[in-house]
């Protein structure tokens, strides 16, 4: 499991950046397209910055690449915890992606409807008997939620392939998740985690005693490729072997 560990956030951010192109050179060329899964919240609004400048926007064959969404809060596209929003304000209206290339979450559903709905969008893509990202980009809370599988949550113990809806006591607010078995099909999961505040998280994710329900994100076992860009902030309650 590489560990790309930087100086700084600006460097993961960058380093990332480049393992992006670089898993998307490699699917448009195999397979003629690169199908990927966003992260939400705060951290990847740098990322989907920088992929919208130059030099990795020239980089990818950006009308062969398809969105998805990890994880979305159950609110209007255009409210500010949306995580639609974001990637939009940050990555997709830059790059004038199609609307025909991004699969958002029907939020004007009930979140059980949501997260159904989504199940069928995701199977309509692909085929039927290989739902498989290319990528799935992932962020880590300091609670070690990853995507919206928050700690202690029915969604956790889910042995199906798809979105379910979740409702997040601490926030007091449903959302929709792709669940662990269909994240972990992915060819390649990459999470992109810096700050101190996230050190014991990380800790806990990569070192800690396996407890899925208090660590959530010790679900995240790809079929594919797992790497983790911190920086040394985040990595610091790792021992200096595994960073
Ligand atoms: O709520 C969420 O949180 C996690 C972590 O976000 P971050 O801003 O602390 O990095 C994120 O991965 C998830 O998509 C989001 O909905």
């Amino acid at each position: 499991m590489p560990l790309h560990v930087h100086a700084s956030a600006e460097a993961v951010l960058h380093s990332l950046a480049e393992y992006f192109v670089a898993q998307a050179q490699h699917a448009v060329a195999d397979r003629g397209r690169f199908s990927v899964a966003l992260s939400g919240g705060n951290s990847p609004r740098k990322l989907y910055e920088l992929l919208a400048t130059t030099p990795y926007r020239e980089q990818v064959a950006w009308d062969q690449v398809y969105f998805f969404f990890g994880d979305e809060r159950n609110v209007p596209p255009t409210d500010p915890e949306s995580n639609y929003r974001m990637a939009r304000e940050a990555l997709l209206d830059p790059l004038t992606i199609a609307d025909s290339q991004v699969f958002p979450v029907d939020t004007a559903l009930p979140p059980a409807e949501a997260a159904e709905a989504y199940t069928r969008t995701i199977q309509a893509f692909f085929a039927p008997e290989e739902a498989i990202f290319d990528l799935v980009l992932l962020g880590l809370g300091d609670n070690s939620h990853t995507a919206s599988l928050f700690p202690h949550t029915p969604v956790l113990h889910e042995t199906s392939v798809g979105a379910r809806e979740v409702f997040v006591e601490e926030k007091k607010a449903f959302r929709i998740t792709l669940t662990a078995p269909l994240l972990n099909q992915a060819r390649a999961v990459a999470f992109l985690v810096y700050g101190a505040d996230k050190a014991a998280a990380v800790h806990q994710v990569i070192q800690g005693t396996r407890n899925v329900d208090e660590f959530p994100a010790q679900l995240i076992a790809p079929a594919g490729e797992l790497h983790w860009f911190l920086d040394m902030a985040a990595a610091a309650a790792l021992p200096p072997a595994a960073s």
